[in-house]
């Protein structure tokens, strides 16, 4: 679903990736580490047709993304979802369904927001009333309502307490189960080996290790992370 073939990026003459390659199938989720600066957010960059890679393939599905393509297929969940505060859960959820070209009926916008874990009182109060992760759960519900089979996140767990956290596990991997492919940028050792189905480890662009999730525990990854890095 998800292919990357030895794409390199550089900055100024910098290479942020070199020769990055991976495949990530329909229903996995794939966490991929790395210090600050090793080449994530670029990695997402590119697949979103943010950015343009001077070198390799990114492919979504069938089709190849270059620069500034917009693809049905993929969803992306910042470190901060920006949504309208003065709007409620389920009409920032309409808005930017209707963005996307899909026009749902109130109880079918309920139920995406349900199916993230939004409590049914939350639904339709206003999102400046919202914790991050109440926020996360909203552009989580947008990421459903347009039908995303491919959903990117950065830094998904960061500044989320314990119960939200586990909220959010929950949440992706019943996304995963649906056949959704998601793939994060995070620095959360712990919730990549919980969550995750295969884990990648990142150092100065290049895609150092990768493992299957099962095949490792927490503190087996953090001594690899700390030998790769
Ligand atoms: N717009 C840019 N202009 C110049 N250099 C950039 C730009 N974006 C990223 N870089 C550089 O590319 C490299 C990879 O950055 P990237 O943001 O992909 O790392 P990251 O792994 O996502 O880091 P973090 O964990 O801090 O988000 C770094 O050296 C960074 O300084």
């Amino acid at each position: 679903m998800l292919k990357a073939v030895n794409i390199t990026k550089s900055y100024s003459g910098k290479m942020a990736l070199k020769d990055v390659s991976f495949e990530v199938s329909k229903g996995e989720i794939f966490c991929l580490l790395g210090q600050n600066g090793a080449g994530k957010t670029t990695t997402i960059n590119i697949f979103l047709g943010f950015i343009k890679k001077d070198g390799g393939q990114a492919f979504v599905g069938d089709k190849e993304v270059g620069v500034h393509d917009t693809n049905t297929l993929t969803a992306y969940i910042p470190e901060t979802v920006q949504l309208y505060g003065n709007m409620s859960g389920i009409e920032n959820l309409n808005f930017f369904s209707r963005l996307a070209g899909f026009s749902y009926s109130t109880p079918e916008l309920e139920d995406f927001l349900s199916k993230t874990g939004l409590q049914k009182d939350a639904q339709h109060k206003r999102l400046s009333s919202y914790s991050k992760g109440m926020r996360q759960k909203v552009g989580i519900a947008v990421a459903l309502a347009k039908n995303a089979e491919v959903i990117f996140m950065d830094e998904p767990t960061s500044g989320l307490d314990p119960k939200a956290k586990a909220e959010f596990t929950k949440t992706c991997k019943e996304m995963a189960a649906m056949g959704k492919v998601i793939f994060m940028a995070t620095h959360d050792i712990f919730n990549a080996v919980e969550l995750g189905t295969t884990i990648g480890i990142m150092k100065e662009g290049v895609l150092a290790q990768k493992m299957k999730a099962s095949e490792i525990n927490a503190n087996e990854l953090n001594q690899l992370y700390l030998e790769t890095i």
